[in-house]
Parts: C-alpha cells; sequence; structure tokens
C-alpha cells in the first residue's frame, strides 16, 4: 500500500519567559504567543479503511496536552521550564510517541515566521 504522512493542526495560547537568555534579552521578560502545532504521522495506507491513521485518534491523544498549556505559563509546566521552541517540540514528541507510534515530526510554529521541526532524534 501507498506510504503516505498526514498532519493535524491545534493551537494555544500561552505565556513564557526563557530563563537563560541574557537579562538585556527581551524574551527574558514574560510575554505570550499563539502556538500552533502540527502533528505529522507516517505511515503505510490501511488497506480497508484508506488512511494512515484517523485524524480522529490524533486530536483525542494531542487536545489533552492542548488542554495542559493554553492560558497557562509555560515555564509552571514540568519539562517546560525553559520553554523555548525546541523544548515544546521535544514535550510533545515524548508525551505523543508512546501512544502514536506512527508520529514522525511534531512541528512547534510560536508565530508564522519562528518554526521548530522535530523528528525525534
Ligand atoms: N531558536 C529559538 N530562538 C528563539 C526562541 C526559540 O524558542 N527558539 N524564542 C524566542 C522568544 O520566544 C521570542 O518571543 C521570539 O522572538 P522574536 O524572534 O524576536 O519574535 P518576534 O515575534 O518578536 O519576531 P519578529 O520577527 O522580530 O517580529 C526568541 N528566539
Ligand atoms: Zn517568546
Amino acid at each position: 500500500m501507498p506510504k503516505m504522512t498526514i498532519s493535524k493542526e491545534f493551537k494555544f495560547d500561552s505565556a513564557h519567559f526563557l530563563p537563560y537568555v541574557p537579562a538585556d534579552h527581551k524574551c527574558a521578560n514574560m510575554h505570550g504567543h499563539t502556538y500552533y502545532i502540527e502533528i505529522h504521522c507516517e505511515g503505510e495506507l490501511d488497506p480497508k479503511l484508506g488512511w494512515v491513521i484517523d485524524f480522529n485518534a490524533v486530536k483525542k491523544v494531542v487536545d489533552p496536552l492542548i488542554d495542559q498549556l493554553d492560558h497557562k505559563v509555560l515555564n509552571d509546566i514540568e519539562g517546560l521550564e525553559n520553554p523555548t521552541a525546541e523544548m515544546i517540540a521535544v514535550w510533545f514528541w515524548n508525551k505523543i510517541k508512546p501512544d502514536l507510534p506512527k508520529l514522525a515530526k511534531v512541528v512547534v510554529k510560536e508565530n508564522p515566521t519562528n518554526v521548530c521541526m522535530y523528528a525525534g532524534e
């Protein structure tokens, strides 16, 4: 069967600051982002269902994680004490991969121009 990649996008609004940047870096101050997260899953199509994985199955795994972060201070979340886009991508990967083995990539967009892609290596 053909091998394909699907992706589903999620959104959350959070505050953060970056604790290890120099004090005069603007990101040392608390500020907010509307984050967009893409969850990419890759695999062969199921021959009967005709899909890689049900989009709804992705939603069921990811929604509880979005709820943990939405309208929160990311620095207060375990594992996100230094909430760069890169660390957020790793956080999502580690939480999602055990439940979605077809997970192939996590994309974190702090804004349309600041984007991090992580494929789990
Ligand atoms: N590699 C990374 N660099 C930076 C990160 C990050 O997560 N990974 N994060 C930040 C800050 O979160 C900051 O809020 C973003 O700063 P900046 O790029 O200046 O974003 P702006 O929205 O202000 O973008 P402009 O292009 O200047 O409009 C910093 N760096
Ligand atoms: Zn920021």
